[in-house]
C-alpha cells in the first residue's frame, strides 16, 4: 500500500497534511481580509486522542469471517475502524479533527478476491451484519460513513485486495481492472500495454475504479475521453443473492441496461468486484493553454459553441470571474500583476480564465483539433495567454485537495458542491446557487468567497461546480456548513415554472450517498425511489448493503 492510500490517513490528504501545500503569506493575508478570519485552527486530532467505543461485531461473526479470510483481514482494532470511519467531504474533516460525531464500523474487512467478496457478503447475510464498501474513502457525499441502519453492527469492506489488471484486449480496447486499483495504479498498469483510461478527477490519487463506477465519477478530461459510465463495458457484482455479470456487448437492446444498477449503486445494490473498461492509446503529445475571456456568459457561450460545433479540448474548464480573481490573488507575484495590467489594456473587465487542453498519439491530429477548437472561439472577444497558464494549470491539477487541508488548519470553511443543467438554465442556476451561498454564509457583514466553474461540456448543457471558502464558524462548524448546502441544494432542485424538473440535478459526479438523499425524490419523482427500492429488495432483500445511503 503506498502512503497515499493509508486509510488510516483522513486528517490530510498526504503524510505530510498541510506542509504539502503551504498557503503563502500574501495568501492568507489577503484571505483574512477578505473572509475575516479570527485565528481558530484545528489540527488533526492523533487517533490516540479519539474515543473509539468497542467493535460490536457478533464474536461468532468475526470468527467465520476470519476463517474466510484469515486474522489479519478481520481487523477490530482502533486504529484500522478510525481510518474506515467516513469520508473526506468538509463535515467529515471536521468531525476527524475534533473527533466528535463519528460513525466508526466495528471491524474492516480486507478480502482478496472477487469470490471472498462473495462469500463475506454471504457471512453477512447470516449474521445480520451491515457492510460499507469501501474504496479509495474519498466520498464527499457520506458515502462511506458507517451507518448501521436497523442492524446492531457494521464493517467496512476494504477493497484494496482486489488490485490487478486482470486482462487486455488490445484489439477491442478493453481492459478488465479490479475495483480495488486506485486511478495511479490503472493508470500504470495500463501504460504497460500502451494504452490510458483517461480518466483524472482531483481525487486521482487515492480514488478506485470500483468507486469510481459506483459514484458515476466524471474525470477533468471528461470532455475528451467521457465519464467513468460511458467507459464501463461490463461489470462484475457480488450481491447477497449471488454474483452478477453483465455487459457481454459494446451495445444491447436486450431490456434496460441493468449495468446502471451497479454504475451508481453506491455500494447499495452489489459489491462491484471488476469492472470492464474501454481504454484508449495512450497519447505522446499533450497541449495545454489558457485564454481568458471577458465575463461568465460569454464564457459559457464559448464552450457551448465548443460543445455543439462538436469541437471541445479534452479538457475544457471556464472558470466564472471570482474564481479567477482568487487564482491571480493565490499565485500573487509579477506575473499575475502583468496579467491585470494586460487585461485592463484589452478593456477585459470581468476576466474569466478557459483552460483547453489536448491529447492525441498523433500531432497531425492534434494540431486539426486544436485549430477547429480555436476557430470555433475566433467570434468571442478573448486574451489567449498561451501554454503557460493551460501548463500550470495542468501541472497543479491534483493541489486542490493538499491546499484545502492548508486552509482548514487557519480555521477556513472550505468545501465545494456540484451540479449540471441545460445551456438554458445554466446561468439563472449559478446565479440562483451563488446566491444561496452567499445568503447563508454571510456573517457579521462579511461575504463568504464563492466561486464557480464549468468543467464538464456536452451539447444540451453543462455541468457547475462551486467552491466556497468563509470564515469557520467556532461554535458550530458543521452546522454552518449544513445550512449552507441545504439553501444551495434546495436552489438547485426547485421546481422551475413551466417545467416540471428542477433547476438542475442534485449531482452531476459526486453522487447521492447519504447528504443528498433527502432531496432525491425531488429529482427522480416517488416512482423513481419504489423503483430503486424494488430493485435493492431483489438483490439485497435483508438490507445489509450500505444502509442509509442511495435509497431509504
Ligand atoms: C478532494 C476531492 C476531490 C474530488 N474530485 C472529484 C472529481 O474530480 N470527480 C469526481 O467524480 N469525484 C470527485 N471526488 C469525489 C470522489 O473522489 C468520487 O466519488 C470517487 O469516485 C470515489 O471513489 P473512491 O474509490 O474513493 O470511493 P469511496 O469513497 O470509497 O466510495 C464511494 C461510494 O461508492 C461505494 N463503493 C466504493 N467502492 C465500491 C465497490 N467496489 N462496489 C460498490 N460500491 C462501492 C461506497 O460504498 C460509497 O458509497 C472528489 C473527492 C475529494 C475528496
Amino acid at each position: 500500500m503506498s502512503e497515499l492510500i493509508d486509510h488510516t490517513l483522513r486528517g490530510g490528504w498526504t503524510p505530510s497534511g498541510a506542509g504539502a501545500a503551504p498557503l503563502p503569506a500574501h495568501a492568507l493575508r489577503w484571505l483574512s481580509t477578505r473572509i475575516g478570519l479570527d485565528g481558530i485552527t484545528t489540527p488533526a486530532a492523533p487517533a490516540s486522542l479519539l474515543d473509539v467505543p468497542g467493535s460490536a461485531l457478533p464474536e461468532a461473526a468475526r470468527a467465520e469471517l476470519a476463517e474466510l479470510l484469515g486474522e489479519h483481514q478481520v481487523q477490530t482494532g482502533a486504529t484500522a475502524r478510525l481510518g474506515r470511519a467516513g469520508g473526506l467531504s468538509y463535515a467529515d474533516l471536521v468531525r476527524r479533527r475534533d473527533g466528535t460525531d463519528l460513525a466508526i464500523p466495528d471491524a474492516v474487512l480486507l478480502p482478496a478476491d472477487p469470490a471472498q467478496v462473495q462469500q463475506v457478503l454471504e457471512v453477512c447475510v447470516r449474521h445480520d451484519v451491515a457492510v460499507v464498501p469501501f474504496g479509495g474513502g474519498t466520498s464527499v457525499v457520506g458515502g462511506v460513513t458507517a451507518l448501521r441502519g436497523e442492524k446492531s453492527s457494521v464493517v467496512a469492506l476494504d477493497l484494496a485486495g482486489l488490485d490487478r489488471l486482470i486482462s487486455v484486449d488490445p484489439v477491442s480496447r478493453i481492459a478488465v481492472l479490479q475495483a480495488g486499483v486506485r486511478a495511479p495504479e490503472a493508470e500504470s498498469l495500463l501504460a504497460a500495454h500502451g494504452f490510458t483510461l483517461g480518466h483524472f478527477p482531483q481525487s486521482f490519487e487515492r480514488a478506485t475504479i470500483g468507486g469510481f463506477a459506483a459514484t458515476r465519477s466524471a474525470g477533468q478530461a471528461s470532455s475528451g475521453y467521457g465519464r467513468f459510465a460511458d467507459m464501463v463495458e461490463g461489470v462484475r457484482v457480488a450481491t447477497p443473492v449471488g454474483e452478477w455479470r453483465l455487459g457481454s456487448a459494446p451495445a444491447s437492446a436486450a431490456g434496460p441496461d441493468l449495468r446502471q444498477l451497479a454504475v451508481g449503486g453506491e455500494g447499495a445494490l452489489g459489491v462491484i468486484t471488476e469492472v470492464a473498461l474501454r481504454v484508449r492509446p495512450k497519447p505522446t503529445e499533450m497541449r495545454y493553454e489558457a485564454l481568458v475571456l471577458d465575463g461568465w456568459q460569454a464564457g459559457a457561450e464559448a464552450v457551448r459553441a465548443l460543445a455543439q460545433q462538436r469541437v471541445l479540448a479534452d479538457v475544457t474548464r471556464l472558470s466564472d470571474v471570482d474564481e479567477t480573481a482568487v487564482q491571480l490573488e493565490l499565485s500573487g507575484g509579477v506575473k499575475s500583476r502583468a496579467l491585470r495590467t494586460l487585461l485592463l489594456g484589452r478593456r477585459i473587465a470581468e476576466p474569466c480564465l478557459l483552460v483547453l487542453g489536448w491529447e492525441s498519439t498523433s500531432g497531425a491530429e492534434l494540431k486539426q483539433r486544436r485549430a477547429a477548437t480555436l476557430r470555433a472561439l475566433s467570434g468571442f472577444r478573448s486574451l489567449r495567454l498561451g501554454p503557460r497558464g493551460g501548463e500550470a494549470w495542468h501541472s497543479n491539477r491534483f493541489a486542490g485537495p493538499r491546499q484545502r487541508d492548508a486552509l482548514l488548519d487557519v480555521g477556513v470553511c472550505v468545501e465545494t458542491l456540484e451540479t449540471a443543467t441545460c445551456w438554458s438554465r445554466l446561468s439563472e442556476l449559478r446565479s440562483a446557487v451563488r446566491a444561496a451561498l452567499v445568503r447563508a454564509l454571510e456573517h457579521d457583514g462579511r461575504a463568504p468567497i464563492v466561486m464557480c466553474h464549468l468543467s464538464h461540456a456536452y451539447e444540451t448543457g453543462a455541468s457547475l461546480y462551486f467552491t466556497v471558502l468563509a470564515a469557520r464558524s467556532a461554535q458550530d462548524p458543521i452546522g454552518q456548513w449544513q445550512r449552507a448546502k441545504d439553501a444551495a441544494t434546495d436552489a438547485i432542485t426547485k421546481r422551475v415554472p413551466g417545467h416540471e424538473m428542477g433547476r438542475g440535478t442534485l449531482t452531476h459526479h459526486h453522487a447521492v450517498g447519504a447528504d443528498h438523499l433527502p432531496w432525491l425524490e425531488s429529482e427522480i419523482g416517488s416512482i423513481g425511489t419504489t423503483v430503486l427500492a424494488a430493485a435493492k429488495r431483489a438483490v439485497d432483500p435483508t438490507g445489509i448493503l450500505n444502509p442509509g445511503k442511495l435509497i431509504r
